[in-house]
């Protein structure tokens, strides 16, 4: 018996299914890209949910010549039933079946309720949530009225909390950091790294048995069931047009964000770099050229951008504007296509 079919076996036949959440650019996407890179032979199949009309998350793990299926429309945690138990079905029903599968969840869901629809359903057999932090701004998100929620229950669905960019932050607030961890979600097990360097052996089965079985059986005082529609929380802006950006303006934008934008993130065409990842989470941003080792985006494919901020707070006419003026091409005038909401 391989491995991967005795791993199966100690699931009774069920797929394994792992969920992968935390809030918005704490690095689920660099976790899961891990996993794809160090898969040892699996069948992955990946399920990635992006908040905004874009999902730039599912290129980036695409690029990585794996097969993904996207789940747009929004939060896939807010329409259990729909779009996730879906492809869900379809995953499942797949041959080759997948070894395991793995739901990369927007930064604004609840992996609790995702992990949920995976418990819920025979075929498949919860190993774990996987909810990746980003320890230089878990507190000051936890501590803002709008965010506060969204942030905690992330916390508190988690099998294994990685404690990662540890790389922007002393050790003194690191220490701070775990005596409020300490106390906001007692005995979770915790794992401290950088760029989401995570040991395989504490992603696989083992946490299984240290997770919801225990803590969320029938009982269980969360408060799953009434969160708030992520939807009338966050608000999302988004564009694609054929504009080429001037790379050093973008890396400006990125060093005096407009107000609001808890994220940034894209995939665009520069006059210096060539196609490039844009990058902004927590007031840090990074504008890279697009990896060589990546298959490049179709010569024909557009810039994209997508941005995500509490509702009310998102300056989208600002970040725009910020935008508009980063143009070294403007895009031709039947290109822009903008999203936005709520509208
Ligand atoms: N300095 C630093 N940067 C990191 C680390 N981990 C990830 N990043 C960067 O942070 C940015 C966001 O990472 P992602 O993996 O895309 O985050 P995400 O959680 O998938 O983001 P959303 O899906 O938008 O919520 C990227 O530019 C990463 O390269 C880290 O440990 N240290």
């Amino acid at each position: 018996m391989s491995p991967h079919e005795a791993h199966a076996h100690s699931h009774g036949g069920r797929i394994p299914l792992t969920v992968i959440g935390g809030f918005l650019g704490t690095g689920k996407t660099t976790l899961l890209n891990r996993l794809l890179e160090n898969n040892d032979g699996r069948r992955l199949a990946v399920l990635v949910n992006d908040f905004g009309a874009i999902n730039v998350d599912a290129a980036l793990v695409a690029s990585r010549g794996v097969d993904t299926m996207s789940l747009q429309n929004g939060c896939v945690c807010c329409q259990i039933g729909g779009d996730l138990t879906d492809a869900l079905i379809r995953v499942i029903g797949s041959v080759p079946r997948p070894d395991a599968i793995v739901i990369e969840a927007s930064g604004v869901s609840d992996p609790w309720r995702i992990a949920q629809v995976g418990l819920a359903d025979p075929a498949l057999a919860l190993d774990g949530v996987v909810v990746l932090v980003d320890v230089a701004s878990v507190r000051e998100q936890a501590d803002d009225p709008l965010l506060a929620d969204t942030v905690r229950r992330q916390l508190q669905a988690a099998d294994l909390l990685v404690l990662n960019q540890c790389d922007r932050v002393d050790d003194a607030s690191l220490a701070a950091l775990r005596v409020w961890l300490d106390a906001e979600v007692p005995g979770t097990p915790r794992h401290e790294t950088r760029f989401a360097e995570v040991p395989a052996a504490l992603l696989g089965a083992p946490l299984a048995s240290s997770g919801h079985g225990n803590r969320c059986a029938p009982g269980c005082t969360h408060d799953h069931d009434h969160a708030p529609h992520h939807g009338d929380v966050f608000a999302t802006w988004s564009v694609t047009d054929d504009a080429i950006y001037r790379a050093d303006a973008l890396r400006d934008l990125l060093r005096a964000m407009p107000a609001g934008v808890l994220r940034l993130k894209g995939v665009v065409r520069t006059d210096r770099l060539g196609w490039a990842v844009l990058q902004f989470a927590g007031r840090h941003g990074s504008l890279r050229a697009w990896s060589p080792q990546d298959a490049a985006p179709d010569a024909n494919a557009d810039s994209a951008l997508v941005a995500i901020g509490a509702h009310g707070r998102l300056a989208a006419q600002a970040l725009e504007a910020a935008l508009k003026a980063a143009h070294s091409i403007p895009p031709s005038p039947a290109a822009p296509r903008r999203h936005e909401s709520p509208a």
